[in-house]
């Protein structure tokens, strides 16, 4: 932080930095994974930042916590046993559980800081784990993943980028071990970079995911404090007949704009029309 500003310069986005005015810095860590920070912003309330990275703003986070969550949500018929790999801040578990036919939701978190801090400076997302469906795990994800077998019916991958403590979290590996700890018909959602810096992520991770699963698919969300102002969402089914373009289930109106503020059946539908050099890149073989 440098008179009063933070720099998000990273190695993911060259050349390029989002900046935010800092009004004082909370919070300052040195976890066993990563550096952890969280400042208030001028604008954007409490931020979350692990090795240099904004994860999570107190302004915008719905925009990015609904449609990774209400998205695989509404694409599945009847989720029950649901999985969140990474998600440390809570919001996705908060989403989660405004699903009612949800009877448990497992986070799967690496680094208990993330939790300790989150509860601590950004109780509008740590309020998700006080539900009582919520069970919390602080562990490695692929380890959590090795012993489980048709035992979830949506997983959400709520991870940081494929550099630090969520690289193994983007290989063929990981996928393999979430389809198998998938039930029959189960969908997972991955957090999957952004189509304007990261093109070859996102085409080899559909590379791989298309081999796995019968149906794959790419959408996005905006959320103005990541990297250009948008990141993507892969979307994988084992039902070979799974919509997930459309919502197969949908709140009333008057529900949809009482639970959710970014997500609604339109968005879910708008979230995969990509524009025309992400949808030539992802379609070529
Ligand atoms: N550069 C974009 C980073 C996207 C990060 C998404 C995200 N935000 C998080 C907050 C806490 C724990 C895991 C998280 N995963």
């Amino acid at each position: 932080v440098k008179d009063g500003w933070f720099k998000e310069i990273g190695t993911l986005w060259p050349g390029q930095a989002m900046s935010l005015e800092v009004k004082e810095i909370l919070h300052v860590e040195k976890s066993l994974f990563q550096d952890v920070l969280v400042f208030q912003s001028a604008s954007y309330g409490n931020v979350l930042v692990l090795d240099g990275v904004i994860q999570s703003t107190e302004r915008d986070e719905f925009s990015y916590q609904e449609m990774m969550t209400h998205v695989p949500m509404n694409s599945h018929p009847n989720p029950k046993k649901v999985l969140v790999i990474g998600g440390g801040d809570g919001g996705v578990l908060r989403e989660v559980v405004k699903h009612e036919g949800v009877e448990e939701v497992t986070l799967c978190e690496i680094d208990e800081a993330v939790i300790r801090v989150s509860k601590k400076y950004l109780p509008g997302m740590a309020a998700g784990f006080e539900h009582p469906k919520v069970k919390i795990h602080v562990g490695d994800g692929f380890a959590f993943l090795e012993d489980k077998v048709d035992s979830f019916d949506v997983i959400i991958t709520d991870s940081s980028d494929p550099v630090g403590p969520a690289a193994s979290l983007f290989q063929a590996k990981f996928f393999e071990l979430m389809k198998n700890a998938l039930h029959p018909g189960g969908i997972i959602c991955t957090q999957c970079e952004c189509i304007w810096l990261h093109m070859p992520i996102i085409k080899e991770v559909m590379g791989f995911t298309r081999k796995l699963f019968p149906r794959v698919e790419y959408g996005f969300v905006t959320i103005p404090t990541y990297p250009c102002g948008q990141i993507g969402l892969m979307i994988c089914s084992k039902d070979p007949n799974a919509v997930i373009k459309e919502p197969i289930r949908q709140w009333s109106k008057e529900q949809e704009t009482k639970l959710c503020r970014y997500y609604n059946s339109d968005i879910h539908k708008g979230c995969f029309i990509l524009p025309q050099f992400a949808k030539a890149a992802l379609e070529a073989p």
